[in-house]
């Protein structure tokens, strides 16, 4: 299968456990994979067979800058279900990083894959 991709996807929300990080919004990245025949889209070069990475990371931006969790765990789930139901991705490797969000260190944050490459 091929892999249609999204690299450091910046978008500012409310994350974290603290009450300080309660009252500001941070700026997270996400990584993206998704797994996407893109033969179909090159035979015809039309976009209508593509996996769009502009409407996924429209629909991504749209739904962290409303989201409020507290764990990157949580964000990172809703948003590879989002993407897997909404755009029909059969798989999936998600990294959301928090940069900053330890001192002394460049990135944190949470690698998932969910469903199967088919
Ligand atoms: N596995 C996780 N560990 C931590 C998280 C998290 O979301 N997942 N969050 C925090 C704090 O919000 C931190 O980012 C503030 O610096 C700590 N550990």
């Amino acid at each position: 299968m091929d892999i249609v991709f999204i690299e450091d996807l910046k978008v500012d929300t409310v994350i974290g456990i603290y009450d300080w990080e309660r009252q500001i919004r941070q700026t997270i990245s996400i990584d993206l994979e998704m797994a996407h025949d893109i033969q179909p889209a090159a035979l015809e070069d039309t976009i209508d067979k593509c996996l769009d990475y502009k409407s996924v990371a429209k629909r991504v931006i749209s739904f962290v800058e409303e989201s409020e969790f507290q764990l990157v765990e949580t964000l990172a789930e809703k948003i590879a279900e989002i993407i897997r139901t909404e755009f029909n991705v059969p798989w999936l490797k998600l990294k959301l990083s928090k940069p900053g969000a330890v001192r002394g260190s460049k990135n944190v944050g949470v690698l998932i894959e969910r469903g199967a490459k088919g």
